[in-house]
C-alpha cells in the first residue's frame, strides 16, 4: 500500500490515461508557462484545450495570471504539452501537489521540460525586463525542511524563515518506478539545451538583455523583505521566485532533461534607503510588455 506523500505510481498513470482519450498529441516536450508567460499558449497550433478542473485528481490554479488549462499541440512542429497555468505551495496545496502535471507529463512520454517563470533580480547587475537563463538553483524549501510557521509576517526588519522555507517536494515515501530515493541534483539544469537557449537568445538579439544565474525558490507568497534579500544575495542567488525548482527536482527524479529561463520582472531590494513594494501587478505588467521576446525566443529553442 503507498504510505507516502501522493500521488501514487497507479494515480499518475490513471490521470494520464484519461488525458490521452481526450487527445490525439503523444508530447515529448512539455512547457510550464510562468506568471504572465502564458501567451506561449496562443501560438500552439492545431491545439486540444484541456481546463485542469476537468482532469481528475488535478490541482487547480488560483492566481491571476495562471488560467489553468493543459494546451496540447503542435509547435513550430514540435509535439508539446503546455501548462497555462502552474502550481504554487503558497496557493495551500503541499509541495508534492503542485508537481502532480510534471508526473503526468512523464506518464504522456514527455522527455525535456522546459520551465518559465517571473522572478525578482537579486544580483544588482541584473534589470527589469532581463532574461536569465537558470544556469543552477538552491531549493531553500528542502534545505531548510518542513516549517509549521508557513506564512507572511509584515514586520519591517525581519528574516520571516517560516516564509521563506517549506518543503522538499520529494519528501516522504519513495516509489522507485518513479526514481530513486536520494537524488544527485549536480547538473539539474541541462548544459546543452542553456547553449541552445543562450545561442537562441544571440540571434533574436537579446544578447544585451540575456543574463545566466542562480534561481532560488522560497515559499510565498510574501515577496522579501530588504533583509531576506540580502540573506538570498549572500547565499549565493541572482534572482528569487516561488516556483520552478520543485519542478525541476521531479523532472529529474524521473530522468527528464531540464532547463528553464526567468524573466526578471522587479529589483528587489537591498537597500532600505532605495527600497519599494513590488506587487503582483507589477509582475504580470513586464511579463506583457516582454510576451513576444520569450514567446519568439521559445519558439526558436
Ligand atoms: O509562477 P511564477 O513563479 O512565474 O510566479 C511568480 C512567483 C509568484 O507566483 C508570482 C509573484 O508575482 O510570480
Ligand atoms: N519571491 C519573489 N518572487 C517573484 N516573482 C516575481 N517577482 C518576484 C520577487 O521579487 N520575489
Amino acid at each position: 500500500m503507498w504510505m507516502g506523500q501522493g500521488p501514487s505510481y497507479e494515480e499518475v498513470h490513471e490521470i494520464a490515461k484519461t488525458l490521452e482519450g481526450k487527445t490525439k498529441y503523444r508530447p515529448t516536450l512539455g512547457i510550464v508557462c510562468g506568471s504572465g508567460l502564458g501567451g506561449l499558449g496562443d501560438l500552439v497550433e492545431e491545439a486540444d484545450i484541456i481546463p485542469y478542473d476537468e482532469i481528475p485528481h488535478f490541482p487547480v490554479s488560483t492566481v491571476p495570471g495562471h488560467m489553468g488549462k493543459l494546451v496540447f499541440g503542435k509547435l513550430k512542429g514540435q509535439i508539446v504539452v503546455l501548462m497555462r497555468g502552474r502550481l504554487h505551495c503558497y496557493e495551500g496545496y503541499p509541495m508534492w501537489k503542485t508537481t502532480i502535471p510534471i508526473r503526468v507529463m512523464k506518464a504522456l512520454g514527455v522527455e525535456t521540460l522546459f520551465l518559465t517563470n517571473a522572478a525578482g533580480g537579486i544580483n544588482p547587475d541584473f534589470n527589469t525586463g532581463d532574461i536569465m537563463i537558470i544556469r543552477d538553483h538552491i531549493d531553500f524549501a528542502g534545505l531548510s525542511g518542513e516549517c509549521v510557521l508557513r506564512g507572511a509576517n509584515d514586520e519591517r526588519d525581519h528574516i520571516d524563515f517560516a516564509g521563506l522555507s517549506g518543503e522538499c517536494v520529494l519528501r516522504g515515501a519513495n516509489d522507485e518506478r518513479f526514481g530513486p530515493r536520494f537524488l544527485a541534483t549536480v547538473g539539474t539544469w541541462d548544459d546543452a539545451m542553456n547553449e541552445l537557449a543562450e545561442k537562441a537568445a544571440k540571434e533574436l538579439g537579446l544578447g544585451d538583455i540575456l543574463r545566466r544565474g542562480v534561481y532560488v525558490m522560497i515559499g510565498g507568497p510574501t515577496f522579501e523583505t530588504v533583509a531576506e534579500s540580502r540573506l538570498l544575495k549572500n547565499f549565493g542567488a541572482d534572482a528569487v521566485g516561488m516556483s520552478t525548482v520543485a519542478e525541476a527536482l521531479v523532472g529529474r527524479h524521473m530522468g527528464m532533461k531540464v532547463f528553464g529561463i526567468s524573466l526578471i520582472t522587479d529589483k528587489c531590494c537591498l537597500d532600505y534607503t532605495t527600497a519599494k513594494v513590488t506587487t503582483h501587478e507589477e509582475v504580470l505588467a513586464i511579463g506583457q510588455k516582454r510576451a513576444k521576446d520569450l514567446q519568439s525566443l521559445a519558439l526558436k529553442i
